[in-house]
């Protein structure tokens, strides 16, 4: 990694006293990082889309000193450096962004990257006021490190419980902890996604206009309506039934051993494809033995980190084969849109629909969605059933009590899931399941405690927009602002024992346990951009 992380205080907390020394490190190592790309595969990028780098901030501006400017490419054969073997044979086209010479900082570079830093932590910024630790008030590329590491949502926890409700976390972002101001911030009326969302595949979720977005949302809102889910509860009966089957099978297999280790994360991911129809059959292959899976995981990382920092991915996207990944995605999903499953009801196609021909999504957006489904629906899926079955293997009295109510409501274990049933299991919902309670629609502990997107949906305060008043807080545009559902969902004043997995406090009113602010709970988050796949989730 190329950042030396400064002396650590407690986890994730970084003493601000070696921030200048980190800061000039970092940037120095910046610039060095991004002459070594150049060096190494001079002048290749693959074909892409037009994609500009937003110009909204100032890490944006000091990163186009930096970015090579040469109008004339040489010409050259196109390479993919991330997979080559993988990306031979595909239509790569030379762009004109990238050339073999980086031009290094110029002395007129070296001053605006001193000058951007100095105002930055001047009282003159606009959010000078708002309390945080001087590495995050500098640049982002910071967060983007913790967030490599994992543990950006633990980080964010620790900075709250240290600065209080809304804390500084980049030049021109913040982080915030109270859940009141949910409704202004992601309800109706709210704020429009930030550029954490920029310079992706333009599929709903990075879409950062309202109006588009609204319009992007609709096939999303038809895929999950009450009908439409209704039509994947076969489906899910059926995957369920194949999972235990898989499960059953490879401890036979191991001859009742009892050591006999099981992956189960991995388990949960093959199963939580089901949405797919049989596109997936990693459950039937007892892994991912055609790699199907494998090309996410590195992506999940990156989106990640990348979110940070996305005016590099320009750069990234023309220097590495990201873009072979995502065409490889894209061809898969293109694929599965004549299969009747989830691409299919985001294709609008379904019968009975008077969508007119021009009013239909072409196959390629549908497609960028349905890449979308991929990693937006599967990784959360199995991420909270994993933390699941962890919270009860460590809870014995928690998982008597949810066995016990499994087999009284389906005693021989060969039912198709019956909804109804389900919605009356008291344990089942206090610990996965999501049934009507205390105003809340999901209500159950173990999203409660590992909401599968922890660190929460940025938005943004636009330049022209005005400032947005919450509470005593003015945010002044250019703002972006993230409620971090991890850190709201474990704060005591609105969740008795927060660190605590109690199911019970989601129906038994009784204890002090049951006393909690349903209003702090939102794990798919809140208003017109919440989790689309929330009610087959
Ligand atoms: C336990 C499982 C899941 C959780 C906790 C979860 C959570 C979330 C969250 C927090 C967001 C961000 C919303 C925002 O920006 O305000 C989101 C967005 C989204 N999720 Fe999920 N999700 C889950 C499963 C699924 C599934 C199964 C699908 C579909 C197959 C799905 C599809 C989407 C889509 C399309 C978006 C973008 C919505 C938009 O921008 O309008 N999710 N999800």
């Amino acid at each position: 990694m190329w950042m030396c992380p400064p002396q650590r205080e407690s986890r994730g907390h970084f003493e601000d006293t070696a921030v200048l020394a980190a800061v000039r490190t970092a940037l120095f190592k910046m610039t060095e990082i991004l002459a070594e790309l150049s060096r190494t595969e001079p002048g290749v990028a693959l074909d892409h889309e037009p994609i500009t780098a937003p110009e909204t901030n100032l890490d944006a501006q000091m990163f186009r000193c930096f970015r090579p400017v040469n109008p004339d490419p040489p010409a050259q054969e196109p390479v993919c450096l991330w997979n080559r073997r993988r990306c031979s044979g595909q239509q790569l086209r030379i762009s004109p962004c990238v050339t073999p010479e980086l031009q290094l900082p110029h002395p007129y570079g070296t001053f605006l990257v001193l000058f951007t830093l100095a105002y930055k932590l001047s009282p003159l910024h606009p959010l000078a006021k708002y309390p945080g630790p001087i590495i995050a008030k500098s640049s982002k590329w910071w967060a983007a490190y913790v967030s490599g590491q994992g543990d950006l949502h633990r980080h964010y926890q620790s900075l709250h419980d240290r600065y209080g409700d809304v804390v500084r976390v980049g030049p021109n972002e913040l982080s915030i902890r109270d859940p009141s101001f949910i409704p202004a911030v992601l309800g109706q009326g709210g704020l429009p996604k930030g550029p954490y969302w920029d310079n992706r595949p333009g599929s709903v979720v990075s879409q950062r206009d309202p109006v588009k977005h609204l319009h992007q949302r609709k096939p999303w809102n038809r895929a999950f309506s009450s009908a439409a889910v209704k039509e994947y509860e076969d489906m899910a009966a059926k995957r369920t039934k194949q999972l235990i089957g898989c499960l059953e099978g490879v401890v036979h297999q191991s001859g009742g051993n009892k050591g006999v280790v099981l992956d189960m994360a991995s388990w949960f991911n093959y199963f939580s494809l089901f949405s797919f129809g049989g596109g997936f059959e990693l459950m039937k292959a007892g892994g991912d033995n055609d790699g199907l899976r494998a090309p996410f995981q590195p992506f999940f990382r990156i989106r990640a980190i990348m979110g940070h920092i996305s005016y590099i991915l320009p750069l990234l996207l023309s220097t590495t084969g990201r873009k072979c990944f995502v065409q490889r995605v894209h061809a898969f999903s293109r694929e599965r849109v004549v299969k009747k499953d989830l691409f299919y009801h985001l294709s609008r196609l379904q019968s009975g629909e008077a969508m007119p021909e021009d009013e239909r999504p072409s196959l390629t957006d549908v497609a960028k969605d349905g890449s979308l489904a991929i990693v937006a629906g599967a990784d959360t899926t199995s991420g909270a059933l994993t933390a699941t079955l962890y919270y009860l293997l460590c809870n014995p009295i928690a998982y008597d009590r949810l066995r016990a109510e499994v087999n009284a409501a389906f005693p021989t274990g060969e039912e198709l899931l019956d909804v109804t049933k389900i919605s009356q299991m008291e344990w089942l919902n206090g610990c996965i399941a999501g049934k009507p309670n205390f105003g809340s629609l999901h209500s159950n502990e173990s999203l409660r405690l590992q909401p599968p997107i922890p660190s929460g949906s940025q938005r943004s305060v636009n330049k022209g927009a005005g400032e947005k008043v919450l509470g005593i807080w003015v945010i002044p545009e250019g703002t972006q602002v993230t409620l971090r559902t991890y850190t709201i969902q474990r704060d005591s004043r609105h969740f008795h024992s927060p660190e605590t997995f109690l199911p019970e406090r989601w129906f038994s009113t009784d204890s002090p346990a049951g006393e909690h602010n349903p209003a702090a709970f939102v794990p798919f988050s809140y208003g017109p951009a919440n989790c689309a796949g929330k009610n087959l989730a």
